[in-house]
């Protein structure tokens, strides 16, 4: 399946966020333990931290990709940072032992360059697009694949007009 137009919008407040991500941990809890904890910069960052605070894991490194370089229209992947070999060898060199968390699976791609790197760690995200959830073992909520998920981090107040104003005319 092609990547649809996204112009359905699921905004995701901080609060909102925090909760998946704890329900992400909570699920992860049931699934395994692991020694350290890989997040796919840069919206990896902000669940890792959480799952890493609930699951007492201490270690974390990260692999730097971006590929969304024009807002919401997915271009070349650039590996900016590779995974530290010191984490990749933790248990056998293909990344048993590793947790790999992102804030969400879309077409699957970001994911499979890291799959490559760590063929046996578990990959973990707090969203997921269906075509992307081949690629991810644990996931807390589905949308749809025309649907954009709007992060806090991303977003800013902004006055709304009232309804009266918006139909007037
Ligand atoms: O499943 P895919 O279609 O590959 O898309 C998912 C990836 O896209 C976004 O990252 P992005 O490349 O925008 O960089 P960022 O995390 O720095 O925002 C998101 O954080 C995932 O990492
Ligand atoms: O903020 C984002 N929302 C999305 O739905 C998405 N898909 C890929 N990359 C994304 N970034
Ligand atoms: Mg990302």
């Amino acid at each position: 399946m092609e990547n649809p137009a996204q112009d359905k919008a699921f905004p995701v407040s901080w609060d909102m966020f925090h909760r998946d991500s704890r329900a992400l941990a909570w699920r992860l809890s049931s699934v395994g333990e692991w020694k350290a904890i890989v997040c796919i910069t840069r919206g990896g960052l902000v669940p890792a931290g959480i799952v890493a605070r609930e699951l007492g894991i201490r270690t974390i490194e990260t692999v730097c990709i971006a590929s969304y370089h024009d807002y919401d229209t997915q271009g070349r992947l650039d590996v900016i940072k590779p995974v530290d070999p010191k984490v990749v060898d933790l248990d056998d060199g293909e990344g048993s032992g590793v947790l790999v968390i992102d804030d969400l699976v879309d077409t699957g791609k970001t994911m499979k360059v890291v799959r490559e790197m760590l063929p046996k760690a578990h990959f973990a995200t707090v969203y997921a697009k269906p075509v992307g959830v081949p690629m991810v073992d644990t996931f807390v909520t589905e949308v749809s694949q025309d649907t954009w998920i709007y992060f806090p981090w991303d977003m800013g107040w902004q006055f709304q007009p009232p309804l009266a104003k918006e139909t007037a005319g």
